[in-house]
């Protein structure tokens, strides 16, 4: 079936045909400058005369994002207002903060022992009581001018303790007598109560990652559950008719490689994927998950050119979504796109070629994950290439590298349609319009798993 032949059999509903009445005569977003590519969905293949613009309109839909930009759009998606939520300390890991973490008691709780030893009052030698103090017990009665206990790490110092004296800084003769082998310093290895902070210090701000230090932060100061924002939910959508999901390659039809690697790439970008399906080339399927989904991010597989059955730009239209970006000025993945579909919805669609995908991924999904989830943007980085890499004329290439030493060297197989060279890559070097030489600086992109890690080892 064509997908004009689709689009003719496939009942309208009412938002759909406001969305084609309007087509052509939408209002265009004002982007006061910014981002040059926000406009409606162009038709792909408008009636003769139906519309002046026409020529003017086909013209625009060829006028690929520079790549920069393109990131920087995907980069301003609006957050759900309000969408703070408690969580738990084992579910928080990769999430950001939403309110500030203050401390809920002093840290140390209590003066307590640095070292394991004896605590002392008053000058030496010291009479050792026969009990010590352990750590956790109650708080242990106070010494007397030359008393001392022996003390465990991290046990409660008793009240009148002047110092800590390490067990190897001290030795005891038969009667229990202690005598310090070094000079006693007052207050020596004792941590007194609130060294760290006082309750209701300020400990960290909104925003801040929560890394696994972040975690053991947040326990130590008495928290069970911290405020963050929630994880972005995305859905994938694998099209083509011609994917496998098991056994080998034949008669034309090939293993699907992006259903199986883009759930743990998304949750490696801070996604949480809540469905993916395949709906091969069938438009109406299409159109109805984009219907039904209430994801707050939807990728697309494949589709995304303009051949007989790439429904993707077609079914945008019909739904009135907003293209922010339609093309890029990338090389591989120049075909993918970025749309709202409804408020608080966007749409990334990536190009079927797996190399592609990827660099669609790392385009439009990275920033726009990286946005909806409150996390900062990494400073970015660079490194000067090992070897040459030739460019496209006029778009950036991204090409897979290993790091050596403070080298970037790049990987061969790096084909649009190839996983060979990334399945070994520790980052996509962004490579200038025109290629570079040994020794030239380049951007580089961490691959996620590299720069937010956390995550793939927890969700
Ligand atoms: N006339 C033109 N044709 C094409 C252009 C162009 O500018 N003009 N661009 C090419 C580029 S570049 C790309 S990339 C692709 C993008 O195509 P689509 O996004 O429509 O993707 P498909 O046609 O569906 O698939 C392309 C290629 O990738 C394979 N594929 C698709 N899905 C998967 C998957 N899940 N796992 C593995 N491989 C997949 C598919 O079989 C095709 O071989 O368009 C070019 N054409
Ligand atoms: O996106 Mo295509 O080559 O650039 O595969």
């Amino acid at each position: 079936m064509t997908a004009s032949g689709q689009f003719e059999e496939i009942d309208f509903d009412v938002e759909e045909a406001l969305a084609l009445v309007k087509e052509g005569g939408a209002p265009v977003p004002d982007d006061s400058g910014s981002t040059g590519a926000s406009r409606p969905v162009p038709s792909p293949a408008p009636a003769a005369g139906s519309r002046k613009d026409t020529a003017e309109q086909h013209t625009e839909h060829h006028t690929a994002t520079p790549w920069q930009r393109a990131r920087a759009i995907a980069g301003r998606a609006p957050r759900r207002p309000d969408t703070a939520v408690s969580v738990t300390l084992d579910a928080a890991l990769g999430l950001v903060l939403a309110a500030p973490l203050a401390a809920l008691s002093d840290l140390p709780s209590f003066d307590t022992s640095a070292m394991d030893g004896w605590a002392v009052a008053g000058p030496g030698p010291w009479d050792v009581r026969a009990e010590g103090v352990l750590a956790g017990h109650a708080q242990p009665q106070r010494l007397t001018d030359g008393e001392a206990v022996r003390i465990a790490t991290g046990a409660r110092i008793p009240q009148d303790t002047s110092a800590v004296i390490r067990s190897e800084h001290g030795r005891t003769d038969e009667k229990e007598r202690l005598y310090a082998t070094r000079d006693v310093v007052h207050g020596q290895d004792i941590r007194p109560r609130g060294q760290e902070c006082r309750a209701g210090d300020p400990l960290l701000p909104p925003g801040t990652l929560v890394t696994p230090a972040v975690l053991g932060l947040a326990a130590a100061a008495g928290y069970d559950t911290v405020a963050a924002l929630p994880r972005p939910r995305a859905e994938i959508l694998v099209l083509g008719d011609e994917l496998l999901t098991e056994g080998l390659p034949h008669d034309g039809l090939i293993r699907d490689a992006l259903g199986p690697m883009l759930p743990s790439w998304l949750r490696a970008l801070g996604a949480e994927v809540i469905a993916v399906r395949r709906l091969g080339d069938d438009a109406e399927a299409l159109r109805k998950a984009l219907r039904r989904s209430d994801a707050d991010l939807i990728v697309t597989t494949g589709g995304t050119a303009a051949g007989p059955v790439d429904h993707v730009h077609p079914i945008l239209r019909r739904l009135g979504a907003e293209l922010l970006v339609d093309g890029v000025q990338v090389r591989p993945g120049h075909p993918m796109l970025l749309a709202r579909l409804k408020e608080n919805q966007h749409l990334v669609g990536l190009p079927g070629n797996p190399l592609a995908a990827v660099s669609g991924l790392l385009t439009l999904a990275e920033p726009l994950l990286r946005t909806l989830a409150g996390r900062a943007a990494p400073e970015p980085y660079t490194l000067p290439l090992q070897d040459s890499v030739h460019g496209h004329p006029y778009d950036t290439r991204l090409v897979p590298v290993v790091l050596r030493g403070e080298r970037a060297a790049p990987l061969h197989y790096n084909g649009p349609a190839m996983l060979r060279g990334i399945a070994v890559a520790d980052a996509l070097a962004v490579v200038p319009p025109g290629g570079a030489r040994p020794g030239q600086e380049l951007e580089i992109l961490d691959l996620p798993w590299a720069m937010a890690g956390i995550e793939v080892c927890f969700t």
